[in-house]
């Protein structure tokens, strides 16, 4: 019986030659990831009574990301003992105010075919459109990780979801991943893998790879999986990374949980409506539904490609009256890319607010919070009752592109009547 990619990664990282779904493997971690809100202010308790000691300094990387900027003395407090606590650990990959981690360890090359990351974020599973098993784990559980580079694992199942088709024009991978998420639903995935694939996904950029990996986790899975080919290494070398290169496929005869089959070529716009991330319908059914804030940006759909497609949408237009339009580049690298392709100024000219990269809006921590009763089209990956704010706002999801041409009309809006050609 062959193996699937998910189940390849993780024999190579238990020291197996073969390993099956449902087997309880120890796994040793490529990288171990943290973040300042559940990283090692949460943990540096427990992990010096243990012994205080990391398994290995090379591969333990921390990024700043969701208290920053800090917005208030408790979040500057975290930041501080972050930064510290890497200082003093000696860390050579701390990284700060360059935006959400997912986008910050892959821009770094951190993420690589093959490997194992284990980070204390449930979107950790974003470096799987890399190739790399990537998955969240709990802060309780880091401490063991930090201290010995080990954890144990059951071996999931795998769900494939075939994307055949060339994706019409103004539809782009969040609403095939949104599509996905419907379907599969929120909790549809619980501990397995969805492997992405087909040569609608084939023809993606590693730019949108990277959407739909990144909201595996919003159905429940444990990563999102997609075979890395050339598009990956050539974006890896674009990085200065020339080693640990291979790639892993799954065997022919690999066997999955479920496979799903679709045309993307039929795949129209799609929101996911308040509050689950699987309540999604086709943005003709939400469209004209007023909005007070769009969101652009997070790890999600903060990345150039959105930020162009937006920027296309946008150019010599303004914003409607009453809305407030935040975007926010998922990267430092990415903000100075788009501001060098005058991308930045096409926005501010249309009425957008650019913020500084951060998870700050996302996760409803710093500039950007919504209040009672606010509504808002947003880019990002969640839209739980109180994740952008208040608990009595509603958040809608959707692509960059559907994003943007709800900033135009101040309402849900179909993307595709301000795109005369795709734009990608
Ligand atoms: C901390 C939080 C807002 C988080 O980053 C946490 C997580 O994904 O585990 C998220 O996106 O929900
Ligand atoms: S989903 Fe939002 S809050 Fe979570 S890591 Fe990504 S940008 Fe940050």
């Amino acid at each position: 019986m062959g193996m699937t990619m998910s189940e390849k990664i993780l024999a190579k990282a238990a020291g197996h030659s073969n390993v099956k779904a449902g087997d309880i493997v120890w796994v040793k971690a490529d990288i171990a990831m943290m973040h300042d809100l559940l990283g090692p202010w949460l943990i540096d308790g427990g992990f010096r009574r243990l012994g205080g000691k990391l398994f290995d300094k090379e591969k333990v990387v921390v990024v700043s990301d969701h208290c920053t900027p800090p917005a208030t003395v408790q979040q500057a407090d975290i930041l501080k003992f972050t930064r510290d606590w890497a200082r003093d650990q000696g860390l050579p990959y701390y990284y700060e105010f360059e935006g959400p981690c997912h986008q910050v360890i892959v821009e770094h090359g951190h993420v690589r075919p093959g490997r194992l990351i284990l980070g204390t974020d449930s979107h950790t599973c974003m470096a799987g459109g890399l190739g790399a098993f990537a998955t969240g784990i709990g802060s309780t559980e880091m401490i063991g990780v930090l201290l010995t580079g080990e954890t144990w694992m059951k071996v999931p199942e795998t769900i494939k979801v075939i994307w055949d088709g060339e994706l019409p024009h103004g539809v782009y991978a969040k609403d095939i991943v949104l599509k996905t998420i419907k379907d599969i639903g929120h909790a549809g995935a619980t501990y397995q893998t969805i492997e992405f694939s087909g040569s609608a996904i084939k023809s993606l950029s590693m730019d949108e790879r990277l959407v739909l990996s990144n909201m595996a986790v919003e159905a429940g899975a444990k990563t999102g999986l997609i075979e890395p080919d050339e598009t990956v290494i050539e974006f890896l070398r674009s990085k200065g990374v020339d080693d640990g290169l291979e790639t892993v496929r799954s065997d022919e005869d690999a066997s999955y949980a479920q496979i799903l089959h679709y045309n993307a070529s039929e795949l129209e716009p799609q929101v996911a409506c308040p509050h689950e991330v699987d309540n999604v319908h086709p943005i003709s059914a939400v469209e004209g539904k007023a909005v007070d804030q769009v969101y652009l940006g997070s790890c999600t759909n903060g990345r150039i490609s959105d930020l162009r497609v937006a920027a296309e949408i946008l150019k010599g237009k303004k914003i409607a009256k009453n809305i407030r339009c935040l975007v926010v580049p998922a990267s430092q690298h990415i903000w100075m890319e788009a501001n060098k392709e005058g991308i930045l100024e096409i926005l501010t000219e249309a009425g957008c607010i650019v913020n500084m990269p951060s998870c700050g809006a996302c996760g409803g921590f710093t500039s950007g919070v919504i209040g009672a009763g606010e509504v808002v089209m947003s880019s990002s990956n969640r839209n739980f009752r109180g994740r952008m704010g208040s608990s009595e706002g509603e958040v809608y999801l959707g692509s960059p592109a559907a994003v943007a041409a709800t900033a135009i009309e101040g309402k849900i809006t179909d993307p595709r009547k301000y795109l005369l050609q795709g734009v990608r």
